[in-house]
């Protein structure tokens, strides 16, 4: 049975920074549904290669078949770690029902990190983020901005439901939000 934290938030609301640290510190193994479809994209012979840079630019979402695949042979290939942080997914109804069907069984999932940010400061710090990412510009981040306040928003509150959510302003410096997130993580390890 494999751990699994979902980490989910806004666009830029330092989801992959935090999890780098706690990867780090932790021994959790950070899972960017976002970078593993980049990879892919990337990858010479990949039939999504088009697929994903379509959905990358306009800010929508790809089909879970494909984001549930790649996360699951990244959990895999790295099956000896003591955790995962799935870092962007579950986005929407479709990415968690599908997760469900593919990965029920296989994990525990242990909480839900949620970083809430501002939505200006984070389009803000996308803007600066200087990755050369081909949706870091003022038109896909306002449709990012839509796809989380309509599709994933909803999916952090249905977890809320459940009494799995576990909030963390991530509108302050980088060590404060992660002094409050290891916070969480020694809070769930303790149960
Ligand atoms: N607490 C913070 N304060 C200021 N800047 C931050 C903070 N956290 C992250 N950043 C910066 O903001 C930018 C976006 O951070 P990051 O890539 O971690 O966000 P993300 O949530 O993974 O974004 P995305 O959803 O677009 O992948 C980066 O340039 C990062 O250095
Ligand atoms: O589960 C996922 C994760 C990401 N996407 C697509 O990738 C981009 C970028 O994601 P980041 O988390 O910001 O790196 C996102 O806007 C989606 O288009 C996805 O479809 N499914
Ligand atoms: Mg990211």
């Amino acid at each position: 049975m494999y751990n699994v934290v979902f980490v989910l938030g806004p666009p830029g609301s330092g989801k992959g920074t935090i999890c780098a640290q706690i990867q780090e510190n932790l021994g959790y193994v950070h899972l960017s549904a976002g970078d593993l479809l980049r990879a892919e994209r990337e990858r010479v012979g990949s039939q999504f290669g088009a697929l994903i840079e379509n959905h990358i630019k306009n800010g929508s979402i790809v089909p879970v078949e494909i984001t549930c695949s790649l996360l699951e042979n990244a959990m895999i290939a790295s099956k000896d770690a003591n955790g995962f942080l799935i870092d962007g997914f579950p986005r929407n109804e479709d990415n968690l029902s599908g997760w469900n069907k593919q990965m029920g069984g296989k994990v525990n999932e242990q909480f839900v990190l949620f970083l809430s940010c501002p939505v200006d400061v984070c389009i803000d710090r996308c803007l600066h983020r200087g990755q050369g990412r081909t949706d870091d510009n003022v038109d896909s981040l306002k449709k990012r901005v839509e796809t989380y306040n309509h599709s994933t928003f909803p999916i952090i509150e249905h977890f809320g439901k459940l009494g799995m959510v576990r909030e963390v302003n991530s509108e302050r410096p980088v060590a404060e939000v992660y002094n409050d997130v290891v916070e969480v993580f020694t809070a769930a390890n303790q149960k």
